[in-house]
């Protein structure tokens, strides 16, 4: 498997605060990697410095075989990051914008198809400035995956999208992700991680504390499942590490259906609560 993404002992200090304490990752080609952790955990910090958009005090980070402290001309090309639309996009419509971002890569997108993923076919010929936030935010999303890229960073990228927006969203990264690009992203909605990471890396205080597939993260797989159903008028649960068995009894003491039957193993966002709270 070719490595995308790999980055050793990374350190970065802002005066007294060291944002990003020694981290180490590997990310696979065609992976979708998210990267999650409290606010100032570091998380921006390790992908600016992934994206050439910032430099580092300590360690290597290689990113399609080039250090971004030193990217040239043609790794920018195969690389997409979604930024805030800069201002002076404002007055044009997001039609001509998309247009003249396509014009900058060599193996630009179609610009109206790119327009149609982000939801924004009806919008095409409103001015920037006319849309609501997260209208916007879908224009810095369409402008980030324009050029075509091999690996695509997104920082926090659905933030202010209503519900039907995300879903949308979470389609183009899914298609893209088919297509073979490899997708870092860094993201507070941990259904968000969920549905679209293959892996997961969670950091807390400048450090990876846990990484793995969202699905067995902490334990999450093994953990006791908690067996809940209504009895007598009230609402019973009961923890077990044999939830067939109970479902079992439970459909023996019922003679049939069980009410409200749910059997339940932590979220991810429990196992994720817990990692941040008590950091390794
Ligand atoms: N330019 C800067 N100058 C000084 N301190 C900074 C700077 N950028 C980030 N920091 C500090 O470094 C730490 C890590 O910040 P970073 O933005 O990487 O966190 P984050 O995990 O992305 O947080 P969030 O979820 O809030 O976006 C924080 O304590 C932050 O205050």
């Amino acid at each position: 498997m070719t490595t995308a993404v790999r980055v050793r002992g990374l350190t970065k200090r802002y005066g007294d605060v060291q944002a990003v304490g020694g981290i180490d990752l590997d990310i696979n080609a065609g992976e979708v990697f998210a990267i999650l952790g409290p606010n100032g955990a570091g998380k921006s910090t390790t992908v600016e410095i992934m994206e050439g958009y910032r430099t580092r005090d300590a360690g290597e980070v290689s990113v399609l075989g080039i250090d971004p402290g030193r990217p040239t001309r043609e790794w920018r090309s195969r690389i997409g990051v979604v930024l805030q639309t800069a201002d002076d996009v404002a007055e044009a419509t997001v039609r001509e914008t998309v247009r003249q971002f396509a014009g900058y890569y060599p193996n630009a997108k179609d610009p109206d198809e790119v327009i149609e993923q982000v939801g924004l076919t009806d919008k095409a010929g409103t001015r920037i400035r006319r849309l609501s936030g997260g209208q916007r935010r879908r224009v810095d999303v369409a402008l980030g995956v324009i050029g075509g890229p091999d690996l695509l960073f997104l920082d926090e990228p659905t933030t202010g999208f209503d519900p039907e927006a995300r879903r949308q969203f979470w389609r183009l990264i899914e298609s893209m992700a088919h297509q073979g690009t490899t997708i870092v992203l860094t993201t507070h909605y941990l259904d968000e991680a969920e549905a679209l990471a293959d892996r997961v890396a969670v950091v807390s205080g400048g450090r990876i504390v846990a990484e793995g597939d969202p699905a067995t993260l902490g334990g999450r797989a093994t953990a006791k499942a908690r067996v809940g159903w209504a009895e007598e008028g009230g609402h019973r649960s009961h923890e077990t590490d044999t939830p067939t068995r109970t479902v079992l009894e439970l459909a023996g003491r019922f003679d049939g259906e069980v009410p409200e039957l749910t059997v339940t193993r932590p979220s991810l966002e429990d196992v994720y609560l817990q990692l941040i709270e008590t950091p390794s």
